[in-house]
């Protein structure tokens, strides 16, 4: 036997044994990669539903929302899947003739009906929730309202989902509900970030909410709330008849009222630097009036011919007597004697805030631009606006110079914004493909999906959990390998020495 054959039978690592290892653990890593491979396909989901009607004051809209079953009380996982237009106006239009109400929803919600799979049906809870039209129809004529209430309750049992009842919301679900909602699509719920203030332009009111830095004065502006285990102390306000509808209503008046007392004309010729020159619009006294949000004044006539002009300065110093700033009976005040923090913070304004000022091109300029385009915009002549606009609803079309100014100085001279901190707000219609707004807020809370205390996490996802495992198993097995050639070579040399 020579040297190199005796060194082969002493050494206890054999080649063949070796390969053997080698192949044996490559075909184990193999094995193990495709199980996690397979494990870690995503699993077709089981999803939930939920409807919420928005019956606001000028519309009424239906959202259906999805979430993956087994995962409802994270944050961010709920969406919205679908969102139908009742035809006509809101519900608080059906005052003479309640049931007209319930069967509007009709159409929407057979949609639903078809947009969410028929085994998930009766477990899909419905909810309406009525807003500032409402509000003011009950300040009217509280059975009118009890009436349409109960026409739309009839109408949304009909239907194979669960109930879960129609109710006007307060002013403050309203604005607390709308900063839920958008803090919670942009997943600022669980995590030390800044949340965002909420600003709601509505028909018929407005809300702002944000957490502020300063203390809340008043009671009725404040709300609490611990989501994910963060308390959040909030400032919140609701001003009925300062949604935009109601706004120029209140605004109208008022040089309805000037109109009146200088001039005894008949129709009443009401000259508006809020309308474009050339614009000429015969309305009735009670289309002004026809609201609880002013007292009822004595005007001869009972029609009045709405004169456009054009002149935004002129418009800005109309809409200004709009807010009442004269008394305050806190540190701080909005308008109309109410309490208000200094803005902190970022802010989503949306809703009408996005409809205007999207239509207006003025969603990401300096206040000092947005001024000046708005100013060039009001003294276009409506003949021009009519051409450069064929495809717009003309009622929206006449309103928009009012509506930005209108916009601009609630949230310059009401909630007291300044140039500084104008790019702090984003109008905004949607965030992550779910409408901004109170009614997902809504259901969050009434479905209890988001818990007061954050939910137990894992150390790991489990993807991740599975990559660390293999790589881990690897750099072991690459190791075991080194020592193995170490041993080896070390034994040989022992062996050489030896002999
Ligand atoms: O919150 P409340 O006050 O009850 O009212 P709402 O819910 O009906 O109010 P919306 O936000 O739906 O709409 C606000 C206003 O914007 C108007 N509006 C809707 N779409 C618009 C658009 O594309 N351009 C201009 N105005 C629009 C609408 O007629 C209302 O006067
Ligand atoms: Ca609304």
């Amino acid at each position: 036997m020579d040297e190199q054959e005796e060194v082969k039978v002493k050494n206890p690592w054999h080649r063949p044994v070796l390969i053997f290892l080698t192949v044996f653990i490559i075909l184990g890593i193999v094995i193990m990669v495709s199980i996690s491979v397979v494990q870690n396909k995503p699993l077709p989901k089981k999803y939930k539903y939920g409807i919420v009607l928005d019956a606001g004051s000028s519309h009424t809209s239906v959202f259906i929302y999805e979430w993956p079953a087994e995962k409802e009380n994270n944050t961010g996982m709920v969406r919205q899947i679908h969102t139908c237009n009742v035809k006509g106006k809101g519900i608080s239009s059906y005052n003479a003739n309640p049931d007209g109400a319930g069967k509007s929803l009709q159409e929407c919600m057979v949609e639903a009906k078809q947009k969410i799979p028929a085994y998930r049906h009766s477990e899909t809870p419905v909810y309406l929730g009525a807003t500032a039209g409402m509000r003011l129809l009950k300040m009217e004529d509280e059975t009118a309202s009890e009436k349409v209430l109960a026409s739309v309750e009839h109408s949304l049992k009909t239907y194979p989902f669960s109930y879960q009842g129609a109710r006007i919301i307060s002013g403050q679900e309203e604005g607390a509900f709308g900063w839920i909602t958008v803090n919670y699509l942009n997943q600022n719920l669980n995590k030390p970030t800044g949340t965002l203030g909420a600003l709601d332009l509505g028909g018929a009111s407005t809300q702002i909410t944000f957490i502020p830095q300063q203390e809340i004065e008043s009671g009725d502006n404040s709300i609490d709330f611990r989501l994910y285990g963060n308390d959040y102390h909030l400032y919140t306000h609701s001003f009925l008849c300062y949604g935009k509808d109601q706004a120029l209503k209140l605004s109208l008046s008022k040089k309805l009222v000037s109109a009146h007392a200088a001039s005894k004309t008949d129709p009443i010729e009401v000259r508006d630097p809020c309308f474009h020159p050339g614009y000429n619009f015969t309305r009735t006294v009670q289309s002004i009036f026809d609201t609880p949000c002013m007292k009822a004044v004595n005007i001869s006539s009972g029609i009045i011919s709405h004169v456009g002009f054009g002149d935004w300065s002129q418009c800005q110093q109309s809409i200004r007597k709009v807010f009442n700033t004269s008394r305050c009976a806190y540190s701080k005040c909005s308008f109309n004697e109410v309490f208000q923090p200094s803005v902190y913070g970022k802010f989503g304004a949306f809703s009408a805030f996005f409809f205007v000022m999207d239509f207006l091109n003025l969603t990401s300029d300096s206040l000092a631009i947005t001024k000046q385009k708005l100013e060039k915009y009001c003294s276009t002549p409506w003949k021009k606006i009519v051409e450069n606009y064929p495809l717009v609803k003309e009622k929206y079309l006449s309103e928009y110079c009012f509506s930005g100014t209108y916009i601009l100085t609630l949230l310059e001279d009401g909630y007291n914004f300044t140039s500084e901190n104008w790019q702090d707000i984003s109008f905004l219609k949607k965030i992550k493909g779910s409408d901004a707004g109170w009614t997902l807020g809504y259901m969050l809370n009434l479905t209890n999906m988001i818990p007061a205390e954050a939910p137990d996490t894992r150390l790991m996802p489990y993807g991740g959990y599975v990559t660390f495992m293999i790589f881990f198993t690897l750099f072991i097995f690459v190791l075991f390998l080194l020592a193995c050639l170490y041993f080896r070579q070390s034994t040989r040399k022992a062996q050489k020495g030896i002999i």
